[in-house]
């Protein structure tokens, strides 16, 4: 399915505006976990643990293949699709390189994983996301105003008057966008700039991580980002609900703080 059907769908059917982070620290597994099938383990009960309560998941690359566990983000995806079919799945890889290597991240992300979204990187420009933007029923997740404390040090920079970030925002919204595939990134710990970022696009949806670990603030990015409709959000979380308990009960606890945090966030909806 399209992603952004799928998205709609989902924010709709689990009334949700969670997105569940999947990144496994090999050192904090609970206790009878280990090694790769450990990390299968753990993100299959957690998915299982919070498939109600989410609109999306996202998977990051780096946690499974630091630990040569790619083959168990394979089948991670595909057991989501399987089990919970109509969650879309965002492959946070953050790529970007010229076309021709850009293609082959293309088919990484969409043939080899099955992801139906892949967050990058476009400080290279069009041409390196275009092999991305070509696949109309996948979304095109590109970094605008990112959550940590550095990202300040080139997206905020002069561009004519307007910070980076916001013409970047402006080149996709109006440029980029022609096959209405594209989605941006802004961190829940600037929900000032992310307010501006929805100012110039419109209802285009926005993946904000910063949630939980990284101290940002759901009423302030509830008031700055969502749409008239109460949705346009993907509010990500990872360590926060991963990691919410070290013990046998896990997913439950995952299940409880993703519940939780579904609520909290409902609460500013309209
Ligand atoms: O693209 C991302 O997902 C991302 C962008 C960003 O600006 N900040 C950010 O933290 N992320 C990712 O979101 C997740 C945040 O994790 P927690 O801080 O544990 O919720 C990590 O996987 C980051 O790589």
């Amino acid at each position: 399915m399209n992603f952004m059907t799928a998205l709609k769908d989902a924010w709709r059917r689990n009334d949700s505006l969670v997105c569940v982070g999947l990144d496994p620290e090999p050192g904090r597994l609970p206790a009878g976990l280990s090694g790769t099938e450990g990390i299968f383990t753990f993100c299959r009960d957690i998915v299982d643990a919070t498939a109600g309560q989410v609109c999306a998941y996202k998977p990051q690359i780096a946690h499974f293949a630091a630990q040569r566990a790619e083959d168990v983000l394979e089948r991670l995806i595909a057991y989501i699709h399987e089990t919970h079919p109509g969650i879309p799945v965002i492959l946070d890889a953050k790529r970007g390189d010229i076309g021709s290597t850009a293609k082959h991240y293309a088919t990484e992300a969409f043939d080899r994983y099955g992801a139906d979204a892949v967050t990058l990187n476009p400080y290279l420009g069009h041409d390196s996301i275009a092999p991305f933007l070509d696949r109309a029923d996948k979304g095109v997740i590109l970094l605008c105003r990112t959550s940590n404390p550095g990202g300040k040090d080139f997206q905020a920079l002069d561009c004519g008057g307007q910070p980076l970030y916001l013409r970047v925002a402006e080149t996709i919204a109006r440029e980029w966008n022609g096959n209405g595939n594209c989605a941006l990134v802004t961190g829940a710990t600037w929900p000032e700039e992310l307010g501006r970022v929805r100012g110039v696009v419109g209802d285009m949806p926005l993946l904000v991580p910063g949630i939980g670990a990284q101290g940002g603030d759901v009423a302030a990015v509830m008031a700055n980002g969502r749409t008239r409709d109460g949705t346009g959000l993907m509010i990500s979380s990872s360590r926060a609900i991963l990691y919410a308990d070290s013990g046998v009960n896990f997913a439950e606890h995952a299940h409880r703080a993703a519940e939780e945090m579904r609520k909290f966030v409902n609460s500013f909806r309209l």
